[in-house]
């Protein structure tokens, strides 16, 4: 089931430095969400918030309706959620293949030490998870790479073994960091039909952070535009991008007055 995310009133703060204020919104489930805003705004700390890996001065995230904050990422992950980085986290020396099974292994039963030991039931289920990597590395039209290692291939196919291998969690919450940053024109137009076909075959919530305005567009069903670390306005992204104060915040006062 598509999960519902539910942000209230969320502050972070480091040190003297406030990153996020007041952030509240909700995502329905099974939409696109889109998360934009200028530089330095707070978009990739709220990820980090909400995936676990920052913990919140304050408020509270829920996925639903469960408590996320205080949750280390690897509990976030049991329930659901699964990301991807701005830069690529990939093992480089390790195949293609064997970066995507990893995706999987918080669906593997038992615990570290049956998989180390290798007992038969375990064996069994990353034969099935290599499978199911396969049949996706195949559908991407990426079969042919499965068995390279992954620091042989190019910057784009890196972003998208990332998101197949968040992909083989079987989330029903995903959260995608920059998925166009550093990709080419034909690039960004095939990441958009895997985002749509992902979204109509699969029961889940998608969040994205993205500058790229084209993919937001194409993509989100609404969008919440942060600067300064809290919420401008929120809606679709067609409102977004004709909003005075989104115009004013990515290119500055003086010139939102020029150009009115
Ligand atoms: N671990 C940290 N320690 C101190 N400051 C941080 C930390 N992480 C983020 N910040 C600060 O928080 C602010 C927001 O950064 P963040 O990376 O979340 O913005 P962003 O909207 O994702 O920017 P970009 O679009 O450039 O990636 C910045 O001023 C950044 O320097």
């Amino acid at each position: 089931m598509a999960a519902r995310l539910s942000l209230s009133d969320v502050n972070l703060h480091f040190g003297g430095v406030t990153v996020l204020q007041d952030v509240s919104f909700d995502v329905e489930p099974g939409t696109i969400f889109g998360l934009v805003g200028p530089n330095g705004a707070g978009k990739t700390s709220l990820f980090n918030c909400i995936s676990g890996h920052y913990r919140p001065s304050s408020g509270s995230i829920t996925i639903d309706g469960t408590e996320a904050v205080g949750r280390a990422p690897s509990h976030l992950a049991r329930i659901g959620l699964s990301r991807t980085f701005q830069h690529p986290a990939l093992q480089l020396r390790a195949t293609v293949l064997e970066n995507v099974v990893l995706g999987g292994h918080t669906r593997l039963p038992g615990g570290p030490l049956s998989w180390a030991l290798g007992l038969p039931f375990t064996s069994r289920a990353e034969r099935g998870l290599r499978a199911e990597a396969l049949e996706l590395l195949d559908r991407a039209g990426l079969a042919w790479a499965a068995d390279r290692p992954a620091d042989e291939l190019s910057h784009g196919l890196h972003k998208g073994i990332e998101l197949w291998r968040a992909l083989l969690a079987r989330p029903t919450l995903l959260l995608l960091d920059e998925p166009a940053a550093g990709l080419s024109h034909g690039e960004v137009e095939q990441l958009i039909a895997t985002v749509k076909q992902v979204r109509d075959e699969q029961d889940i919530t998608i969040v994205i952070v993205e500058h790229h305005m084209g993919l937001i567009s194409a993509l989100t069903d609404r969008v919440v535009v942060l600067d300064h670390g809290r919420k401008l306005m929120e809606g679709t992204a067609a409102e977004a991008q004709s909003d005075p104060r989104v115009i004013e915040a990515y290119i500055g006062k003086d010139a939102a007055d020029d150009a009115a």
